[in-house]
């Protein structure tokens, strides 16, 4: 079968509906295992997560064109029909005959049988001539949704996040966050500052992507936006330390730490690496950064990143980090990036939505409190505690945050964090910050410090 876009996007879509395979994982590989064009491997990204974020939308297209159930179909067969209405659907500036002709010349390959069904639905599809937009009022007056289940198909995502959402933000805040996390993923930059100043690495890049594509972030200074697809991994530039690829919202959380050369930070649970490094780079990789994950690969992950920003001062530690102990020299600063439900980051993990169930959400939340308050422990009197996630669930938030602080009764105080952010996000404080992702383009956080208070000696 001759590589394009379309049929690499359509060979890891099959291993992701197959197999139940990650589908970031299964596209990076497929990507860097092809011959494509850069410009195909964008056509292909975007095929793959388009087609997965909008599954559950796509299937409501669907129903109304096939007299099977869609999950009788064979998985070849449900893949290419998918992948194609995401195209008609979503991607106007693709013509429908040229979607409808490859998807049958697909079929001929893959499941022979079926191409006369494939062109006979897809066809059927296009005779509606109608708009995404009517196609679902037409489902709606016939199914006669709440609220929460129109959000769940308009933007697909389970009932049950909606719901969560819905309660916490209200109707049109809601709509928005599920809308941002079905947004393309920008691409975002952080400058390692020990091997150049920003302004030179935007101009470095530029030479290799063109003029005016790189620009300046909004929220951090260390941040780069480029306006065009490259494939950052590969240039020499990012072999050689000068780069790392992190959202712009991630890259507050790091600074909160106010760490300097010479001080010992704790960072819980570190891999991949992407704010131990940046800590170790705010430090100028002078201090000591105890860097815990509870995954061998995940810490290999670490040195891995720390090897190629040049970094020293990082000892990456298997482990739970619930079982540090306080030994006789405790933290100066520690991190916790908790494990979390996500929600913040959904157009990254486009299938993370229907990985995600309810029920994980009781025990994340017991886990990051254990982890906090073992940071509370292992950090000295005097020191701070910066907790993170990258969820808007507030029960994973600040309610983790109100309860480590009760538990502690006046040991720990939550820090004010305003005048360490920028101006703009300052209506987004409030015990702590959440940023969600349709405010600024960035992914979704929480951030919040909390400070051990010096012990009373009389
Ligand atoms: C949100 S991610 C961390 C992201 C990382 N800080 C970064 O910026 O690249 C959470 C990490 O916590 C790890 N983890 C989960 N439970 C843990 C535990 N009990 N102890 C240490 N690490 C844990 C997970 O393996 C995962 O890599």
């Amino acid at each position: 079968m001759k590589q394009t876009a379309r049929t690499v996007a359509f060979q890891t879509l099959k291993r992701v509906y197959e197999d139940d395979a990650y589908t970031n994982v299964t596209l990076q590989h497929a990507l860097s295992t092809s011959q494509l064009a850069p410009r195909d491997k964008g056509l292909c990204t975007e095929l793959v997560y388009g087609t997965v974020r909008r599954q559950l939308t796509l299937d409501v297209l669907l129903e109304p064109h096939v007299k099977r159930r869609l999950q009788a179909l064979d998985v070849a067969v449900l893949t290419l029909l998918r992948m194609s209405v995401y195209q008609l659907a979503y991607l106007t500036r693709v013509p429908a005959y040229a979607v409808i002709d490859e998807a049958v010349n697909l079929a001929k390959v893959v499941a022979r049988r079926a191409s006369g069904f494939v062109n006979g639905v897809l066809r059927s599809y296009l005779r509606d001539q109608l708009t995404l937009d009517e196609r679902l009022y037409r489902w709606q007056t016939k199914t006669h949704p709440d609220e929460c289940q129109n959000l769940s198909i308009r933007h697909s995502y389970p009932g049950w996040m909606v719901q969560r959402l819905l309660s916490t933000y209200g109707s049109a805040r809601t709509e928005a966050i599920l809308a941002a996390g079905n947004e393309p993923l920008p691409l975002t930059l952080r400058v390692n500052p020990l091997r150049m100043n920003p302004a030179d690495a935007a101009a470095a890049l530029e030479a290799v992507i063109g003029q005016d594509a790189v620009e300046p972030g909004q929220l951090s200074p260390q941040a780069l936006r480029t306006k065009a697809a490259v494939d950052v991994e590969k240039l020499p530039l990012y072999s050689s330390g000068a780069l790392t690829l992190q959202d712009e919202g991630a890259m507050l959380i790091a600074p909160l730490l106010q760490a300097k050369p010479g001080m010992r930070i704790l960072d819980m649970c570190a891999a991949p690496g992407g704010k131990t490094t940046h800590i170790a780079e705010l430090q100028q990789d002078q201090g000591e950064i105890d860097a815990y994950d509870v995954y061998l690969q995940k810490v290999r992950n670490i040195q891995a990143a720390c090897q190629r920003l040049g970094l020293q001062s990082v000892s990456a530690r298997l482990g739970d980090a619930r079982e540090i102990a306080a030994e006789d020299q405790l933290y100066d600063a520690v991190l916790v990036d908790a494990p979390c439900s996500g929600l913040g980051v959904m157009r990254r993990r486009p299938d993370l939505r229907y990985r995600r169930k309810e029920a994980d959400i009781a025990s994340l939340v017991q886990l990051q409190q254990e982890l906090l308050l073992t940071a509370c422990k292992v950090v000295r009197p005097g020191g701070v505690v910066v907790y993170a996630t990258c969820t808007l669930l507030p029960e994973e938030n600040q309610q983790v945050v109100q309860y480590v602080l009760q538990q502690l009764q006046g040991k720990v105080t939550l820090d004010d964090i305003k005048h360490e952010l920028p101006p703009m996000l300052h209506t987004e404080i409030d015990k702590g910050l959440l940023l969600t992702p349709e405010r600024f383009g960035t992914d979704g956080f929480y951030m919040a410090r909390l400070r051990k208070q010096q012990e009373v000696t009389s």
